[in-house]
């Protein structure tokens, strides 16, 4: 659900394309999958179609990897899981404060998909006095008093931004001061950030407005075909447009 760039260069210093690294969440999801179903091997064509992924491009990502694969048996399904694994960082735990225990900040506290995932909630800031000690998802919400404390304490690199825009830079700031060196913001504004700071950004309504193009154009091709289509049909029934004038007349 990721949308936005990370400021990085394209190709990370290890040699492996910022594209690919992009794509390994996608293989690790399906992996997981056919992992949970105690799946041994799975073919590149297979794990492909899993992850919405060109096999080309899959074979190419993993030898990025140094995994080959074995002629006509495919990838080994748990060594990949823990390949990919090691390469995204998530063999290690990642803790994670949100900033902003709003709406959103709230649904994502309640995720449980994070901690299965190598992230760990270690605190929630609000700036909102009142919310200050109140547990959500069973974790009390800190002010943002002691943003830093926090950061320093849990040893945090990741954080979560769901303020409001308006605020949004402002705890940006904060967090990179604090030592925070990696960003996902859910915020509608973009965030200035020094250089080594990765910033994520993920909007729905982004989504929904790309979305929104593609059925816009769906609807003016479909419409375009019924109009090449009637006269066609009509000239089937012998029938205009209309249906009762002739378009074209019989020979
Ligand atoms: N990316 C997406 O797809 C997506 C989807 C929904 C909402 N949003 C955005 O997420 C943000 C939060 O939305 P919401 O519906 O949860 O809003 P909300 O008003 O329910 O919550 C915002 C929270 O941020 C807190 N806050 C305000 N200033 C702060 C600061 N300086 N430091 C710490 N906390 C502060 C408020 O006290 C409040 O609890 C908004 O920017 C919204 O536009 C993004």
């Amino acid at each position: 659900m990721a949308t936005g760039r990370t400021h990085r260069p394209a190709t990370r210093s290890r040699g492996i394309p910022e594209a690919t690294v992009a794509r390994l969440p996608l293989y690790l999801r399906a992996l997981t999958a056919l992992s949970e179903r105690s799946v041994p091997t799975v073919s590149s064509e297979e794990l492909a179609a899993a992850a919405g992924v060109n096999s080309a491009k899959l074979r190419k990502d993993f030898s990025y990897l140094g995994s080959y694969g074995t002629r006509g048996v495919g990838y080994d399904v748990e060594y990949l899981v823990y390949q990919i694994s090691r390469e995204l960082g998530l063999t290690q735990d990642w803790p994670v404060v949100i900033v902003g225990i709003g709406n959103l900040g709230a649904a994502l506290a309640n995720y449980g998909g994070f901690a299965s995932r190598g992230f760990r909630v270690a605190a929630l800031i609000d700036a909102d006095p009142a919310m200050a000690g109140k547990p959500v998802a069973g974790i009390p919400v800190q002010h943002t008093d002691e943003l830093e404390k926090i950061i320093d304490d849990n040893g945090v690199s990741i954080g979560v931004i769901a303020t409001p825009a308006g605020a949004a830079q402002q705890v940006c700031d904060r967090l990179v001061a604090a030592g925070v060196t990696s960003i996902l913001n859910f915020a509608p504004t973009v965030l200035s950030v020094p250089d080594g700071v990765d910033v994520r950004k993920v909007d729905l309504s982004i989504e929904l407005q790309i979305l929104a193009f593609h059925e816009q154009r769906k609807a003016g091709e479909e419409a375009a075909s019924e109009a090449d289509a009637v006269p066609l049909a009509a000239k089937e029934a012998g029938k205009g447009p209309d249906g009762d004038v002739p378009a074209v007349m019989p020979a």
